[in-house]
């Protein structure tokens, strides 16, 4: 539609937050001036300030836009336009509801192009992946469209012609606080269930990604959402604090590391609100030896190298029965040196820039330690420098593969969140159960098996919240996604999220007179 090789033409749409009516979308031109806060259906600047931060384009080093973090009166304001909101929209019948967020979903899919090329370019991830997410993203407010309609409590008889019967009600002002990886879709999945189940939303992006959500707010206003239902205030810990922190938030939902994961729980807590927490992970990928050697492969690569690893349910963890482990690796080894490093918005490339340099020079460091402990670098773990001038200040690193790993290296232990596997062979199918769930982690694993019997009793005794067969990193909005242990608790996704933003009332009534006991 918008898209041409590497160049997306830019819309009206897009016009509005970019600092002049290019016609051109190209790595090297993209600014924002346009206020980067949405409240009551418009884009402001906060009422006040908890400091300022600039947003990068990773591709090449450029600061693509200074924004102020929102202080304690702006988010305050935030929350009251949510609230007023939630007033009209939760009295809305379910259909209603649904016919707003199918638009919404309609409006994503004819724009999946200019967004996708905004994420792009403020994610550093390939325009191919992207577009996934974007897809993603209108599927999941399409999915919950669905399940807007269909909410219901139950009937429950009770002697005497006495019943009773539950009403699931909206929670009230929920909040979205996002991590850098996914910006547009974590403000997907976050917001299309909250606004299906009757509920508004302050979303605040990470302070690296804080774009896409403003294009997610403008398009849920142009669906016809009531202003101020969804909002975005931009900020980092300060303004992440005083929405965790705010008297009038109902609930809290957090994609983020695991020690953030912590302190939003810990501030919950205070006003007992219920929050749902999408942490971090090291999660396991076990390859048996009788695998269809193709998709073992595939899948490693899918398990890793996604977004430039920097994907939380990563595999990061390859274990590999001892039989197969040398083909394998030589065969992982050739694919991963194959993927195309580069310009994220050209077609072919696969592989784009990391999210910042620091971010960067730790998953360097990372693979300084591996080295140091006795891991040997097969290929990549070092930056890469493309050839285009212009994505010379890029954060560029090559992916890696480690081998002679042990399970108490800090790369098998600790999560990396870049381009870095780690192999590990194993013998059998019970020592690799032992190893793959000595972790506090529980947020994914993997299993690669012609034994469809085996497939299903490893899977039942790995410790993880979503596990795949076959297969690794899809994500198909109809099922959960969610972890275990320290990868957090509730679930985005399928129906079950529905429960994490709703409460169930229950209503007893009499028919008859009241048996009193006095
Ligand atoms: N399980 C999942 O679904 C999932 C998805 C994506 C990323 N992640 C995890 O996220 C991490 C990477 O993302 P990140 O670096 O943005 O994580 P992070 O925890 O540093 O930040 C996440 C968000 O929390 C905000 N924040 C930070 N401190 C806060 C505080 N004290 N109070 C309130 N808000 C605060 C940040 O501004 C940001 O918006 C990785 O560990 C990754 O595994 C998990
Ligand atoms: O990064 C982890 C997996 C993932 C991919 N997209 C999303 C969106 C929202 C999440 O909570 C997790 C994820």
């Amino acid at each position: 539609m918008f898209f041409r090789a590497g160049r997306a033409a830019v819309s009206s749409f897009l016009r509005s937050v970019l600092q002049s009516p290019v016609a051109t979308m190209s790595t090297g031109t993209f600014v924002v001036s346009q206020p980067l806060n949405y409240r009551g259906g418009t884009r402001v600047e906060p009422a006040d300030a908890s400091g300022t931060e600039k947003a990068f384009e990773p591709a090449t080093g450029r600061v693509i836009a200074t924004f102020t973090c929102s202080g304690e009166k702006e988010v305050n304001l935030a929350v009251q336009n949510a609230k007023a909101a939630f007033k009209i929209w939760s009295q809305k019948s379910g259909m209603e509801r649904c016919r707003i967020l199918l638009e919404a979903a309609r409006i994503i899919r004819e724009r999946k192009d200019e967004i996708a090329t905004v994420e792009c370019i403020n994610n550093g991830k390939s325009i191919f992946e992207a577009r996934l997410d974007i897809d993603t993203s209108w599927q999941c407010l399409e999915y919950f469209a669905g399940l807007a309609a269909s909410m219901a409590g139950e009937h429950i008889q009770l002697p005497g012609g006495s019943f009773g019967y539950t009403r699931r009600e909206p929670l009230g002002v929920c909040v979205g606080i996002g991590a850098w990886n996914y910006p547009f879709q974590i403000a997907s999945w976050k917001s299309a269930p909250a606004l299906a189940c009757g509920n508004a939303m302050v979303f605040k992006p990470s302070p690296f990604t804080p774009v896409s959500a403003l294009l997610l707010a403008e398009i849920y206003t142009e669906a016809g959402v009531p202003p101020g239902l969804f909002n975005v205030v931009q900020g980092g810990v300060a303004t992440g604090q005083f929405l965790c922190q705010h008297h009038d938030v109902a609930k809290v939902s957090f994609t983020g590391s695991v020690p953030t994961g912590m302190k939003i729980m810990e501030m919950a807590s205070k006003g007992v609100k219920p929050v749902t927490l999408e942490l971090g992970g090291k999660s396991p990928l076990i390859i048996f030896s009788d695998c269809d050697m193709n998709n073992a492969v595939k899948g490693a690569l899918m398990a890793n190298f996604l977004t430039q690893g920097q994907v939380c349910c990563n595999g990061t963890r390859v274990f590999v029965q001892k039989e197969i482990l040398d083909k394998f690796t030589e065969e992982v080894v050739k694919q991963t040196q194959r993927i195309k490093i580069g310009d994220p918005l050209l077609e072919d490339t696969r592989m784009g820039p990391l999210i910042n340099r620091p971010h960067l020079e730790r998953v360097l460091g990372f693979v300084k330690v591996a080295k140091e402990q006795g891991a040997k670098v097969l290929c990549g773990g070092d930056t890469y420098v493309p050839e285009d001038p212009k994505l010379k200040d890029g954060y560029y690193m090559r992916p890696c593969v480690l081998t002679n790993c042990r399970d108490d290296m800090t790369c098998v232990k600790e999560e990396i969140f870049g381009p870095v596997m780690s192999i590990l062979p194993f013998d059998t199918e019970a020592e690799v159960l032992e190893r793959a769930n000595d972790t506090t982690f529980g947020l994914a694993a993997g299993v690669f098996t012609r034994d469809i019997q085996r497939a299903h009793r490893v899977v039942a005794e790995l410790q993880a919240g979503t596990c795949f067969i076959n297969n690794y990193n899809v994500s198909p909005v109809e099922l959960p996604f969610g972890g275990y242990k320290k990868s957090g608790f509730g679930r985005e996704n399928g129906r079950v999220a529905i429960e994490y933003y709703s409460q169930l009332k229950t209503v007893c009534v009499e028919m008859g007179d009241v048996e009193s006991a006095f």
